[in-house]
């Protein structure tokens, strides 16, 4: 161990003390005040011990592993390195420029040893960690002269509760200063804190709020996470905004936000209590909330949470797809009907959301607090279909229940009763029905009781009613009867905004866990489809892009399936205002949005220069990876934790590719 006292370098802190206050400054005067005994030349700790240090760290190499990746391949060109150290300051993972790491390791820029300002002094991974802030040292601003031959940028990553759980640092040599690299490590730090947001308990609500829009899905994207209507979790974005520090967690978010409780799946209008105007969304927790989550319990040692407040959610239906803005009319009128006892009919085609619109219409009806029970009455073979709506005695027949059944209808009893395709009801059921809905009774089969019944009626088809009364395959009594009330869904391709609505539920269905994007072309031709499944098609398209291409893609319309294509090429749209404000961007731009952040004003057209697509990204890790194994498809698929199928898929489609752009 060489240990140096400060006093080596009091020249440099008289010349630095001339300059404002800055965190390189307090930095100094710590190490110079603290009497650390500062290590020049550390050994990195044995293999085993950081392989232990990294299974502990488990989580946050697997937060950051998307930006290390893009990060190192784009660094590299700048004869750089970007390094992920964890809470201590102890270095976990390196990557970047070869040369460069060989010459970092040569002052002890490597995995395994530990970069706190007591061991190192004035340094960019120490002083973030310090002072919870990013930093930039540069040269001769290190403490350690050994250390000068660095320029270092950091930031530090939090955890939803505001606990600094590691740093993001680009370093360099000190001879060029590289203008984009502490906005870029900025950038990328907020990203991984963003991303653990995201990832935690998926039974908090999130509100997300900007004061634009089209920063709704940027990484300065404020978050808030909340626990009925307690702040449990945020991130730097939200504290910035609101004007307070990490002290708002756990009190009441209307202590800091009006109008919150207003928030949908579509941005509405909020206001911080000093008069912010913001645009906001709600994303409902999936399942119940009731209790404290065990993974915000205080994960820090934190503040101790105080018990959950009355005040609930604004009506509607956690877990449920949000509603296109165009159907809250429908809805509101549907809502007034079927709570005054009118009978409401859905007609849409298939997969058009009928069912999701009878659930919205159940959570917020006065029916809310009695069950949602659906009657698939398609599905049901003819003989059953009797005893399952109606019920029946015990022995009523051969072979039913010993007990006997209650029957959907009774069943509903208190709540709402959806028949689903009642377009395919038998016709001799048509007639028990309509007199059971008629006479609000149920008659169980083998019994003479006449068993009242009270519900929200609710009933959906997907068939054109009107022209089966008029064939004689509905009766138009029982037509009448079902439809006091009408709705027509509308299919997918008429939804407003629906470039927007493909990214977003892009995203929501994990193409944002998988840092995955729609290339403008893709989003053209998706928005040009027919969509005959409509959002049931929808979904499992975008499940399978998610699913079948690598992590980190940027997708372009030939990958997507033949059908959704027309024959003869795609023509490539230049980027439209629409798809930028939907979080979507041209490949030669694929990285995190900037705005909002303050690096240095170079800093993002450089980082933009020197960005390769992410589809370049890919190939070049699928094929390191693929050497790496030595060409074995399964070691490298399982090491790429994709199958091996979609490896090869993968091989076929870029092949194919490299073929299409080799001159003849
Ligand atoms: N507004 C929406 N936003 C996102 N997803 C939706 C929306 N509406 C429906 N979906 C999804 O589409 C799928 C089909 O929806 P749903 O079952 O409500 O359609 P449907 O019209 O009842 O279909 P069918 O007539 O075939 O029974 C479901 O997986 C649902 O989650």
């Amino acid at each position: 161990m060489n240990s140096l006292t400060p006093l080596a370098s009091q020249g440099l802190l008289d010349k630095i003390k001339g300059l404002p206050a800055t965190s390189v400054l307090r930095s100094w005067e710590r190490c110079a005040a603290n009497g650390y005994a500062l290590h020049a030349d550390p050994n990195p700790m044995l293999q085993a011990d950081l392989q232990a240090r990294r299974e502990q760290h488990a989580r946050i190499l697997q937060l950051a592993q998307p930006e290390i990746e893009t990060l190192a391949s784009l660094v590299a060109s700048a004869r750089s390195v970007v390094v992920l150290a964890d809470e201590t300051g102890v270095i976990l993972q390196e990557a970047g420029c070869t040369e460069f790491l060989r010459k970092a390791e040569q002052v002890a820029l490597q995995p395994g040893v530990s970069w706190a300002e007591s061991l190192r002094g004035t340094n960019a991974i120490g002083t973030a960690l310090f002072d919870a802030a990013a930093v930039r040292v540069h040269g001769e601003e290190h403490f350690l002269e050994c250390n000068r031959v660095l320029s270092c940028h950091a930031a530090p990553i939090f955890s939803p509760r505001g606990k600094v759980i590691g740093v993001l640092d680009i370093s360099s040599e000190a001879t060029t200063l590289h203008a984009y690299a502490m906005g870029l490590a900025q950038i990328c730090a907020r990203q991984i804190s963003n991303r653990y947001l995201d990832h935690t308990d998926a039974r908090l609500h999130r509100l997300v709020f900007q004061r634009q829009s089209s920063l709704l899905d940027s990484v300065e994207r404020a978050i808030l996470l909340l626990e009925e209507d307690r702040i449990v979790g945020a991130n730097e974005a939200a504290l910035h905004l609101l004007g307070g520090d990490w002290s708002l967690l756990d009190a009441p978010v209307h202590d800091w936000l009006d109008g919150w409780d207003r928030m949908g799946d579509n941005p509405r209008p909020l206001h911080t209590r000093g008069g912010t105007a913001l645009l906001g969304t709600l994303r409902p927790g999936k399942g119940p909330a009731a209790a404290r989550p065990a993974s915000l319990a205080a994960p820090d040692g934190a503040a101790t949470p105080r018990p959950a407040r009355a005040r609930r959610l604004p009506a509607g239906a956690p877990g449920l797809p949000s509603l296109a803005d165009d159907l809250q009319p429908s809805m509101r009128h549907a809502l007034s009907a079927v709570n005054a006892g009118l009978a409401i009919l859905l007609q849409g085609e298939t997969g058009a959301g009928k069912e999701i619109f009878a659930r919205h219409l159940h959570a917020q009806s006065q029916w809310r607090q009695g069950p949602f029970v659906a009657v698939n009455c398609g599905a049901l073979p003819e003989s059953l279909v009797e005893s399952e709506l109606f019920g029946y005695e015990a022995g009523a027949f051969t072979g039913a229940r010993r007990e006997g059944s209650r029957g959907r209808l009774r069943e509903a009893h208190g709540g709402v009763l959806f028949l689903d395709e009642i377009g395919d009801m038998p016709l001799l059921l048509q007639t028990r029905l309509l007199r059971a809905l008629q006479e609000r009774e149920v008659q169980p089969l083998g019994s003479d009781k006449r068993i009242p019944v009270d519900f929200g009626l609710v009933s959906a088809t997907n068939h054109d009613l009107s022209s089966m009364v008029e064939n004689g395959a509905f009766r138009a009594d029982l037509y009448y009867r079902l439809q006091d009330f009408d709705v027509r869904l509308p299919p997918l391709r008429e939804r407003r905004r629906l470039r927007e609505f493909l990214c977003q539920e892009f995203k929501r269905v994990g193409g944002a866990d998988c840092s995955m994007m729609l290339a403008d072309s893709a989003l053209e031709q998706l928005a040009g489809y027919h969509w005959p499944g409509n959002y049931r098609q929808l979904h499992s398209l975008l499940r399978r892009l998610v699913a079948l291409l690598p992590p980190g893609s940027l997708i372009q319309a030939d990958d997507l399936p033949a059908e959704i294509r027309p024959a003869g090429g795609i023509a490539r749209p230049a980027a439209s205002t629409e798809s930028a404000a939907a979080g979507i961007v041209p490949a030669a731009a694929a990285m995190p949005s900037a705005a909002g952040v303050a690096p240095p004003a170079a800093g993002i057209a450089a980082a933009s220069a020197l960005c390769p697509t992410l589809r370049d990204i890919s190939d070049q890790t699928i094929e390191r990876v693929i050497a790496e194994s030595s060409h074995n498809i399964s070691l490298a698929a399982r090491k790429l934790g994709v199958h091996r199928s979609t490896l090869y898929r993968y091989l076929g489609r870029a092949s194919a590719r490299h073929a299409a752009r080799r001159p003849d």
